[in-house]
């Protein structure tokens, strides 16, 4: 087991700790309320405490998730990391909303939109979930494909969408290819990349205040990954809330993400700002050397240290 878990006690003094310095630093400190009416606010901070996630496989009850807490706050980008099978999909689907109780899954815990138990309105009327798997019809193009999400989501005259069809299109920097066919293994179309934005492309079509990404960057190239998360950063600098799991970024990427969420075998092992994690890692005796991408460092501690004690030889394993 990693011996180094932020306990739950400082885990909660650190989120305090971030959550008033970020509300602070941001200036955002205004909008982190609901309106008059008791909707929320379009600036929408999203916060969890004390969540466990608990599943049946084989009949043996699985804990996968372990009281992790935390917050995502609106005009950041949060990346959820791990190594697999920490619980990083499973997390986003309960903040999503997706992951119901039933026979074989059990959730406990608070999930709050600005303050306000997330029990007590629809949340996803306010975020968007993108999958890990593209779902495009392969004979659209983008633009033919936005138009039709446009007609169902979006209310207003026909005018109305075609102008957000285009706003989007200019946004996720696809107006170029908004003439070609989206493809599939049989179909020539367009790259994995251009995918991935038409299906952040229709979820933007609802104007959410928060977007949930499942492994957004899967399958990308870095170099492409890196455009994908720009735009989405682009989406957070409009006041938007960005909660994206994220497998193996480059270094060029994990220095791009404001905050991270890192998970081991379902415990939270840090929480708060990208740019301070190589410290906190450090203060804890796990150096992350300055050539090494922090994002590789981190799962290869993570895998050592949860079987045992760190030994020389791993500790240069570690290091290169
Ligand atoms: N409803 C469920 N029923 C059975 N097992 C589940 C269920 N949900 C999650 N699990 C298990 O919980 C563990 C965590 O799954 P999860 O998908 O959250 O991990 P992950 O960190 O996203 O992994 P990956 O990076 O491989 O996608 C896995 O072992 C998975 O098989």
């Amino acid at each position: 087991m990693f011996d180094n878990q932020i306990s739950p006690k400082e885990s909660e003094e650190s989120r305090s700790e971030h959550y008033s310095s970020d509300i602070h630093t941001n200036g955002k400190d205004e909008n982190i309320h609901l309106q008059a009416d008791g909707q929320l606010h379009r600036h929408v901070q999203l916060s969890w405490e004390d969540v466990n996630y608990y599943a049946s496989v084989d009949g043996k009850r699985m804990h996968i998730l372990k009281g992790v807490s935390g917050h995502a706050n609106p005009g950041e980008f949060l990346a959820i990391m791990g190594a697999s099978g920490s619980g990083k999909t499973s997390l986003l689907n309960i903040l999503a909303n997706r992951a119901r109780s039933g026979n074989k899954a059990e959730m406990t815990g608070t999930i709050f939109a600005n303050g306000k138990d997330a029990k007590e309105f629809n949340i996803s009327k306010y975020a968007a979930y993108v999958t890990q798997d593209d779902v495009l019809l392969p004979v659209l193009t983008p633009r033919d494909c936005l138009m039709f999400y446009a007609k169902l989501r979006c209310p207003g005259t026909d005018k109305e969408r075609h102008a957000k069809v285009e706003e989007i299109l200019n946004d996720l920097n696809i107006a170029r290819i908004a003439e070609n066919l989206i493809g599939n293994a049989m179909i020539k179309g367009i790259s994995g990349g251009e995918k991935k934005r038409v299906c952040i492309g229709i979820e933007l079509m609802s104007d959410p205040c928060i977007i949930m990404l499942d492994e957004p960057t899967s399958g990308l190239d870095s170099y492409n990954a890196g455009v994908v998360v720009d735009l989405l950063l682009k989406q957070a600098a409009k006041g938007r809330t960005i909660i994206s799991t994220i497998h193996q970024p480059s270094s060029n990427v994990f220095k791009k993400f404001d905050k991270l969420f890192l998970l081991a075998e379902g415990n939270v092992v840090y929480h708060g700002p990208c740019d301070k994690s190589r410290k906190y890692f450090a203060e804890l005796g796990y150096k992350c050397p300055k050539q090494v991408n922090p994002a590789d460092y981190y799962m290869r501690m993570l895998h050592i240290t949860n079987r045992h004690e760190i030994t020389e030889e791993e500790q240069g394993k570690l290091d290169c």
